[in-house]
């Protein structure tokens, strides 16, 4: 008897619209469904497979690699190898692309797979409601990327009114005709939407005839200008910049951090350790834009207490973000009072 394929879905979107958000909301309303998940973080850190470890059946994490621009599908195949072997018992994968991610290179990918244990299940393609307008101006390239999905997931609905999510799905009607918009707020989908849908064949098909053609010309144009081939890709423009410390940091000196945190600055994440007494927990920081907003959480008993960043932006300067940071360094705690927490609680929830 054949054995039954488990479909491939890439979650993608960009920086900061919620897709481990939606996964993780995945992961545990999965209904006895086994997942696999592949994540693919920008930057060394790996926040995204840190923030999924723990509800997921399997999973691997790329670390600081840029799936979209492997150029053969070796690595990739790799990844989906482990998961589909039948000990694993997964029942679907997600991969869960870096929020600069190239969708169209990992369809691609999927498809040219040799693996015959799987078949591609379609592209959901997360948009952040409250942030759309600003990142279709800077990225026009977006409007490609929901060409293609299979789903659109409006989320973030509740950070807009009604009547400018009306607009929005107006918008992003015209800019994928005839794909599924949802609508959700933290991710909150149903899984059903996911699993058991079938991509859309057309679409399918075109990115499929595209493929050999496609990657032949590519890799002249890279032997041509000598790039590295990262060139047109959104994540060219981008530079991440990451930052640890065992140190505690100063609550204070922090939130002035943040506070003139440069514009080309777009996302934060990972978390901080304050460690002043009263607060020792770990505050997850995520910062989007303009938008930031701390969770406070209980530190697992043999987690090592440290501040983890990762900063991801365009025309940012690194060593000075690096140095501001490093001036936030407390070696007193202790010493500090409740009142030095008090910037850092406004950002809290939890
Ligand atoms: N208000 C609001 N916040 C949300 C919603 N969904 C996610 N967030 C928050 O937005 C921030 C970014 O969410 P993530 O799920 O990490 O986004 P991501 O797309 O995985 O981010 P990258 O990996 O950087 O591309 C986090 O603080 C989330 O808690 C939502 O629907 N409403």
């Amino acid at each position: 008897m054949a054995r039954r394929q488990i479909p491939v879905i890439v979650l993608a979107g960009f920086l900061g619209s919620g897709k481990t958000t939606l996964l993780n909301h995945l992961l545990a309303h999965s209904g006895g469904s086994r997942i696999g998940v592949v994540v693919n973080d920008f930057g060394s850190i790996e926040i995204d497979a840190l923030s999924v470890a723990g509800q997921v059946d399997s999973m691997v994490s790329l670390g600081n690699g840029c799936l979209c621009c492997a150029v053969d599908t070796s690595e990739l195949d790799g990844f989906l190898e482990r998961l589909a072997r039948p000990a694993a018992r997964i029942d679907v994968i997600v991969i869960e692309a870096s929020g600069l991610a190239e969708p169209e290179e990992l369809v691609r990918m999927i498809l040219a797979s040799d693996n015959e244990s799987i078949v591609y299940g379609g592209l959901v393609e997360v948009v952040d409601a409250a942030e759309f307008g600003r990142t279709r101006e800077r990225h026009p390239e977006l409007d490609r990327h929901l060409g293609i999905a299979d789903l659109v997931v409006l989320n973030k609905t509740d950070r807009v009114t009604d009547a400018e999510r009306e607009d929005l799905e107006a918008v992003l009607a015209g800019l994928a005709p005839g794909t599924p918009v949802v609508a959700s707020s933290h991710g909150r989908v149903d899984p059903e939407l996911l699993f058991d849908r079938k991509p859309r064949e057309d679409r399918l098909e075109a990115i499929r005839q595209l493929s050999f053609e496609d990657l032949a010309h590519e890799e002249r144009d890279h032997a041509h200008d000598g790039q590295n081939g990262h060139e047109g890709h959104l994540h060219a423009a981008y530079e991440s910049v990451e930052f640890v410390s065992d140190d505690p940091l100063h609550p204070r000196r922090f939130m002035e951090f943040l506070d003139h945190r440069p514009e080309g600055l777009y996302r934060i994440k990972g978390f901080v350790y304050f460690g002043v007494p009263g607060h020792r927990q770990k505050f997850a920081l995520h910062a989007v834009g303009d938008f930031l907003r701390m969770y406070r959480s209980p530190w697992a008993r043999s987690e090592r207490r440290l501040t983890q960043l990762v900063m991801i932006g365009s025309g940012i300067d690194g060593s000075a973000l690096r140095a501001g940071l490093e001036a936030c360094r407390n070696e007193a705690p202790q010493d500090a009072d409740d009142h030095s927490m008090w910037g850092v609680l406004r950002y809290t929830q939890g």
